[in-house]
């Protein structure tokens, strides 16, 4: 079977991919969320016309010439209106956040005046008619779009969001994402494995791409390399409803790599198994039932680098986010060779220097290696069939981190 191209292969994978429904948060739970709808104020912001500073509320009239002698004839504390009326050299003592007294139309600050001690102020320097009063509804009204569908809930929205008086907020169903690891020879992290056993790795680093674009993992440990064991774990995926079942090993031609089998038997409609990508030639995927199956090779590398480039845009796309990839231009520092049919993703350290981003790629790029993929910044890609190319060549990367 030819080798799909990578970028046949993702719009494959991407393809009428979408939220599936909706639910209500609290505020508390809502941060890194996306919002369903478009959100409207529940009440106008601030409701009314508010001091923005500690100090007098006056006429502007009464402080035309200066020195001013005020009368204070209340208090005015936020949450705690001044109830009268402020007639003609009166002034009300009022701090900020609290609502402006009928009848003044100017807050002084208290800088600017002296306590006569005898209920009485001198206000000693000029303040605009008008200055310090945060006029009813400056930052929103009651009605008002104050956010649209599809904004990632950032801190300054849940701020703003509460502030119009949601207690909660309805927010897109964020992706289940099942992984499955397949292996006799895998055991987690902490075991003592005999001579002929590893230790199971790739679930961690799969389930942080995960999160990463806000889903939810369902890790379902390690499944022998039996039929039954696989079909077991993948029927806890569908029980769970997962929207994506990702399936770790076991999607290569081997004896033992029962992944393909287990699922078509199940029913999945494969939508294409083995791609040109290095490292990552055996990528599977289909969907079966409401779940996307992702059938990432096991080499530790090939599952990490394939969960970037395809998992993360399908979750980010499933879970109604924005997502792209950051790719940059770079100048290599070193010779590379021609490329054959499979997209090349080359582990590399990328350096910003005066002369740009320079380049360097592992000379070993072994896809069980996750060394070099912890310590590389970046990837090269090359495109199939890439010619040689000379010390000094741009190149382009997509950072990892
Ligand atoms: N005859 C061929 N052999 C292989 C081909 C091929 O085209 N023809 N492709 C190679 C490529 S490329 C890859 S990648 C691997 C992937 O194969 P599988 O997906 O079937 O992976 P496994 O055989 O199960 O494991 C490969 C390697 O990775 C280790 N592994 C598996 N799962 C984990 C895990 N969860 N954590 C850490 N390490 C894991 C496993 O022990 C093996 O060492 O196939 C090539 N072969
Ligand atoms: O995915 Mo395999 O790692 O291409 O070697």
């Amino acid at each position: 079977m030819a080798l799909l191209p990578v970028a046949d292969a993702l719009a494959r994978l991407l393809d009428a991919a979408e939220p599936r429904g909706t639910e209500t948060v609290g505020l508390a739970q809502a941060s890194g969320r996306v919002l369903s709808a478009p959100l409207h104020a529940l009440r106008t912001q601030p409701p009314f016309d508010a001091s923005a500073m500690d100090g007098y509320a006056v006429q502007a009239a009464d402080i035309a010439s200066l020195p001013a002698q005020l009368k204070v004839i209340g208090q005015a504390p936020a949450g705690k209106q001044f109830t009268g009326t402020v007639g003609p050299g009166e002034c009300v003592r009022i701090f900020t956040g609290a609502p402006v007294p009928q009848g003044t139309d100017t807050v002084v600050i208290q800088e600017n005046v002296r306590d006569l001690g005898n209920g009485e102020i001198a206000v000693l320097e000029p303040t605009l008619a008008g200055r310090n009063i945060r006029a009813r509804g400056l930052d929103f009204k009651q009605g008002d779009l104050i956010l649209d569908a599809g904004r990632v809930l950032d801190p300054a929205a849940l701020s703003l969001i509460a502030a119009a008086n949601h207690p909660s907020v309805e927010v897109l169903r964020a992706p289940l994402v099942a992984i499955i690891a397949t292996g006799d020879e895998l055991l987690p992290p902490g075991s003592n494995p005999g001579p002929d056993q590893i230790i199971a790795s790739n679930a961690y680093g799969v389930a942080a791409i995960v999160q990463s674009v806000g889903a939810r993992v369902l890790d379902l440990g390690i499944a022998a390399d039996r039929t039954e064991a696989i079909s077991a774990l993948v029927a806890k995926a569908l029980a769970a409803d997962a929207d994506v079942i990702v399936t770790l090993g076991g999607a290569s031609v081997g004896d033992h790599d029962l992944v393909h089998r287990v699922l078509t038997d199940l029913g999945m409609d494969l939508n294409f198994w083995k791609i040109a990508m290095r490292p990552g030639k055996p990528l599977m995927f289909g969907r079966l039932g409401n779940s996307r199956c992702v059938g990432l090779p096991g080499n530790p590398v090939a599952s990490l680098i394939c969960s970037q480039i395809f998992l993360k845009p399908l979750l980010a796309k499933l879970g109604g986010r924005p997502y792209s990839p950051h790719m940059r231009n770079g100048i290599l520092d070193t010779a590379m060779a021609a490329n054959d049919l499979r997209q090349d993703f080359v582990r590399a350290i990328a350096r910003e220097t005066a002369e740009g981003l320079v380049v360097t790629p592992y000379l070993i790029q072994d896809s069980s290696m996750l060394r070099t993929l912890a310590d590389a910044n970046c990837a090269i890609v090359r495109v199939p069939f890439a010619p040689a190319v000379e010390a000094g060549s741009a190149c382009q990367v997509m950072m990892l981190r």
